[in-house]
C-alpha cells in the first residue's frame, strides 16, 4: 500500500532476510552512494526527512482532515539519525506544524550532517527546548501529539543507560503518539530489540530500554533486527521510505549478505 511517493507499507507476511539490511550494509549503501555515486549525505538526509514528514502530514489529512493542532516533539541525538530529526523540525515547521526540538547532546557534538541541520533549525528560530523538559512535557502530552524518536538509529551498538534510557522511559510513558525515524532507539538493525548481547525474548520484562513506537519509517530498505519474533512490539506499523537510492544499488550491497 503505498502511503506517499516514496514511503510503502512493510508487509510483514511476506518479508524475508533477502529483503533486509544489516547495518554494515546500510553503511555500505549509503557509503556507496555518497562515494561511489557522489549522492551527498545531506541530500539523502533530506530525502529521508522528506519522506517522515510526508508520512505525517498524510496521516494527519487522513485522521483529522488537516487539522495541525497537535505539538510535534522532536529528540535528536547527536549522530545522522539525530540530523534527519533537526530536518524534519525544520520541514515540519514550514508546513505550519507547531514543533519542539529536544537535543540530547551539546551541538559541537554533533555529527557534521546533524550540525548543519541544526543550525538551520536554530537560525529559523524553531522552538528548541531544554532537554531537561522533556520527561514532564512527555507526561503532559496528548494522544493526538507526536513525538518523533530521532535519537539512535542504524548506529547503535549497546543497550540503552543513563539519559538516553531515561528519555526512552519518559517517551514510553507518554499519551503521545511515537514515530521512530529509521528504528526505534534500542533496537538493534541486526539483532531487533536487545540487551546486553541477547535478544529480548520477554519484551515486557526490559520494555523501559527500546522505544515502543506506534510507527517507524525505516530508510531504503526493512532491517534485519525486524525479522526477531519480538521486533513488531516496538516498531508498530511499518513503512519503508525510498531516499533516492537506485535498486541496483541495493542488490550490490544485499550481495555483501
Ligand atoms: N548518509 C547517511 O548515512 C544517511 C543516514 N541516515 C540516518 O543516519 C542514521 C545512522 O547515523 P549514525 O551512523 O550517525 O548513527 P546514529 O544511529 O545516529 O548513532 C549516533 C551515535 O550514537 C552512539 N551510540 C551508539 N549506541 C549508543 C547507545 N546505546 N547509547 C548512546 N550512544 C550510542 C554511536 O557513537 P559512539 O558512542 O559509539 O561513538 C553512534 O555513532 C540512520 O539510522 C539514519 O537515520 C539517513 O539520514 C539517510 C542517510
Ligand atoms: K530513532
Amino acid at each position: 500500500m503505498e502511503i506517499c511517493p516514496f514511503v510503502r507499507l512493510l508487509d510483514w507476511r511476506t518479508l524475508r532476510a533477502a529483503d533486509c539490511l544489516t547495518a554494515r550494509q546500510s553503511r555500505e549503501v549509503d557509503r556507496f552512494a555518497i562515494e561511489e555515486l557522489g549522492i551527498s549525505s545531506l541530500v539523502l538526509m533530506e530525502n529521508a526527512a522528506r519522506s517522515v514528514c510526508d508520512w505525517i502530514s498524510q496521516y494527519d489529512q487522513a485522521s483529522s482532515g488537516g487539522e495541525t493542532s497537535f505539538v510535534v516533539r522532536i529528540v535528536c541525538g547527536r549522530g545522522n539519525n539525530g540530523g534527519d530529526g533537526f530536518a524534519i523540525a525544520r520541514l515540519l515547521w514550514t508546513m505550519g506544524y507547531a514543533v519542539e526540538i529536544f537535543a540530547t547532546h551539546p551541538e559541537a557534538e554533533f555529527s557534521p550532517d546533524a550540525r548543519a541541520n541544526a543550525a538551520l533549525a536554530r537560525k529559523l528560530g524553531i522552538p528548541w527546548r531544554e532537554l531537561q523538559e522533556f520527561g514532564e512535557a512527555a507526561a503532559s502530552a496528548q494522544a493526538k501529539d507526536w513525538i518523533v524518536d530521532a535519537i539512535l538509529g542504524t548506529g547503535q551498538s549497546r543497550p540503552l543507560s543513563g539519559v538516553l534510557a531515561e528519555l526512552v522511559q519518559g517517551m514510553n510513558a507518554s499519551a503521545s503518539r511515537r514515530l521512530a525515524v529509521d528504528l526505534p532507539t534500542g533496537f538493534s538493525a541486526d539483532a531487533g530489540p536487545v540487551s546486553g548481547n541477547r535478544l529480548i525474548d520477554q519484551p515486557h520484562e526490559l520494555a523501559g530500554l527500546c522505544v515502543r513506537a506506534d510507527v517507524t519509517i525505516t530508510f531504503v530498505t526493512p532491517k534485519m533486527g525486524m525479522l526477531h519474533p519480538g521486533a513488531r512490539e516496538y516498531l508498530g506499523e511499518t513503512f519503508v521510505a525510498s531516499i533516492g537510492l537506485p535498486e541496483k544499488l541495493l542488490r550490490e550491497a544485499v550481495s555483501l549478505q
